[in-house]
């Protein structure tokens, strides 16, 4: 039975030997805190690391070297003071204000060089080029022969077409009624109930990710409907969200939501939530939504099934950059987020994001930072830290957006680049508490962009836990004495910061990124618009499904015997003619005795050779079959 599996432990790994000591000190820099200790400026330190650096390569061969001939990079005779000068005006110099937005970027803490600037400029000017034409609706995807057109989204006039741009608007008119009417009870649950009092959102990655990154942010204390997720194929999980509706199950909107409408995750969350209706005595299509492209497996099951409302999801739109079209607005209508106010932050962003001119385009500035930290070779990672609970899944949103989209093995001409930026981070102070022990003094193989945000709390809420200091001071206090205890430990930051976390400035947030990493994606010159890597993995994930089916007839075949016909695992790979993978046939009869589908008659899973397995019982149908 499943207990003979109790013997089923991996051996831990072995510890790995310590290497010897040969790292080099770490800069001796001045300590700068937030307790106002003196100053240094960094970027000479950092241009005159950098001169010992190899040449920088890419793919093209030709990528910008970070030179250090700058001026800024003859510290030595420049004294402590006039190093705090030289910062000081190097920030002025270089912030970017929105004003109507309320947003700045801080691009001081990047040691880029003004040689690196000006060499980058004809490249700019060309991901300048690109995205206008991706705008004007060019096959900017071309792998997938699509156009991609996210930026429409908030200003449907700019879509090429009056049929697309009807397309926009229409659905965010059917967005806006169906949740009013929705909250406002005249669309309601099947009787008794009188309103939906929940959402369960099924989806995953970009029909995802968005929808939770706005619902942490946003979602008022008490919305008009509280939102859950289930956003994987793991039985447990999608047990615990129905388990925590329990009876207001039968109030639960359910919003189905897959651009391709097949993907086997939320398939799988579908059915699951299906059965629990059936189980509960409900009717799943009086309760359920579909966000879907037009004829997919999902809109055809909704509209054959009568489900209550179905919504389209856009060819040219991609998972990743899908939170202003219907996979992101409806959730955020229906949790009462003003989805008018994030379109127009979105609008804004992009407006701003439209410029020729590097220094006054903010997601240009972003690229040009990502390209100097990361060598435009993906060097470094990217610590996303947000100084705000609500923006906590910010940087998960973005793991998505930036390394679906960058991380790629080919570019645009087919040269082999193996590109990217790795996204990680949760959110300050905390991660302070966690791991930026190692970001101050360990490997220096990332850059980190702190989210600020001013207000702190509503106003009239405030009071001093110490004389002269609330506890959102502390909050700024750690932001900033992070920000200067890294840069004084050769630690590049980018700082973003908005007045408040609103619909306007979380719309600002998102476009900023999705801007960034296309321009970014043309100065790398790779193809932000597909994933074929994803692919692969589901494809080995059909394989192995359909080698289960294998060994599951010949256990069935072998079981149905009498008397019961145990076998070895090399008999199972004999008979499923698949002896080349018998570490995957044992790693799925390990998991099926795991889950009692399966039994071990003999030996343990710790050491393979030695099992013999049988089913506990005969299936005839399957037999026959
Ligand atoms: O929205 P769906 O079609 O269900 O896709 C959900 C996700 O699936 C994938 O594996 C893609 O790599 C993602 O980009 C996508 O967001």
């Amino acid at each position: 039975m499943a207990s003979s599996l109790s013997g089923i432990c991996f051996n831990p790994p072995k510890p790995t030997q310590n290497p010897p000591s040969q790292t080099p000190p770490p800069f001796q820099k001045f300590n700068l805190s937030f307790q106002n200790k003196p100053a240094t400026t960094r970027f000479s330190v950092q241009a005159v690391a950098r001169e010992v650096q190899p040449p920088i390569a890419n793919s093209t061969n030709d990528a910008v070297p970070k030179s250090s001939s700058s001026s800024l990079s003859s510290k030595s005779a420049v004294s402590l003071e006039k190093d705090q000068r030289a910062l000081w005006k190097r920030y002025v110099d270089w912030l970017y204000q929105h004003k109507e937005l309320g947003l700045y970027l801080d691009i001081s803490r990047v040691a880029f060089t003004d040689e690196f600037v000006e060499e980058m400029e004809p490249r700019m000017q060309k991901a300048f080029k690109d995205m206008q034409e991706l705008e004007k609706g060019a096959i900017a995807n071309p792998d997938e022969g699509r156009m991609v057109g996210h930026y429409w989204l908030r200003s449907p006039k700019l879509a090429p077409n009056s049929f697309l741009r009807l397309q926009i608007e229409n659905t965010l008119e059917a967005v806006f009624q169906f949740a009013n009417d929705v909250i406002s009870g005249k669309i309601k649950p099947p009787a008794p109930a009188e309103r939906f009092t929940q959402i369960l959102s099924v989806g995953i990655g970009g029909s995802a990710l968005g929808p939770q990154f706005v619902a942490e942010a946003l979602a008022p204390d008490n919305p008009p409907l509280k939102i859950r997720f289930i956003d994987n194929t793991d039985p447990a999980g999608i047990d615990h969200q129905i388990a925590q509706l329990g009876p207001e199950l039968a109030t639960t909107l359910v919003i189905v939501i897959s651009k391709s409408g097949g993907t086997p995750e939320t398939r799988n969350g579908l059915l699951e939530v299906q059965k629990a209706f059936r189980e509960a005595g409900l009717e799943f299509a009086k309760q359920g939504v579909a966000i879907t492209q037009e004829n997919s497996l999902l809109d055809n099951t909704a509209r054959i099934e009568g489900w209550l409302a179905r919504f389209p999801m856009f060819d040219w739109v991609g998972g990743r950059t899908s939170e202003m079209s219907a996979v992101g607005l409806l959730p955020a209508a229906l949790q009462g987020i003003d989805i008018k106010e994030m379109l127009a932050g979105a609008a804004l962003m992009d407006e701003a994001n439209r410029t020729t001119v590097v220094k006054n385009n903010p997601a240009a500035l972003l690229a040009l930072c990502w390209y100097w930290a990361t060598d435009g070779i993906g060097s470094k990672d990217m610590v996303v830290l947000p100084y705000k609970d609500s923006l906590l899944l910010f940087s998960r949103y973005l793991q998505q957006l930036v390394m679906e989209s960058l991380g790629k093995e080919f570019d645009l001409d087919g040269n082999r680049v193996n590109q990217g930026i790795s996204v990680y981070g949760n959110k300050g102070s905390t991660d302070q508490h966690a791991y930026i022990q190692q970001l101050r003094e360990g490997v220096n193989n990332f850059f980190v962009t702190f989210i600020e945000v001013l207000r702190d709390r509503p106003p009239g809420h405030d009071w001093e836990l110490e004389p002269g200091v609330t506890c959102g001071d502390y909050l700024f206090g750690m932001l900033h004495g992070t920000r200067s205890a890294l840069y004084a430990n050769d630690r590049e930051s980018i700082s973003v910061t908005v007045q408040e976390v609103t619909p306007r400035s979380v719309g600002a947030l998102v476009a900023l990124y999705e801007r960034a990493v296309g321009i970014y994606a043309s100065l790398v010159n790779i193809n932000a618009y597909h994933q074929p890597g994803v692919e692969a993995g589901k494809k080995a994930a059909g394989e192995v499904l359909a080698l289960q089916k294998r060994v599951l007839a010949v256990l069935n075949e072998a079981s149905c015997k009498e008397p019961v016909e145990p076998l070895t695992l090399e008999e199972v790979a004999d008979r499923c003619h698949a002896s080349e993978d018998i570490e995957m046939i044992f790693k799925i009869i390990a998991h099926m005795a795991a889950n009692d589908r399966a039994i071990i008659a003999e030996g343990s899973c710790g050491s393979p050779r030695s099992i013999k397995v049988f089913l506990g019982e005969c299936n005839v149908d399957e037999l026959y079959a």
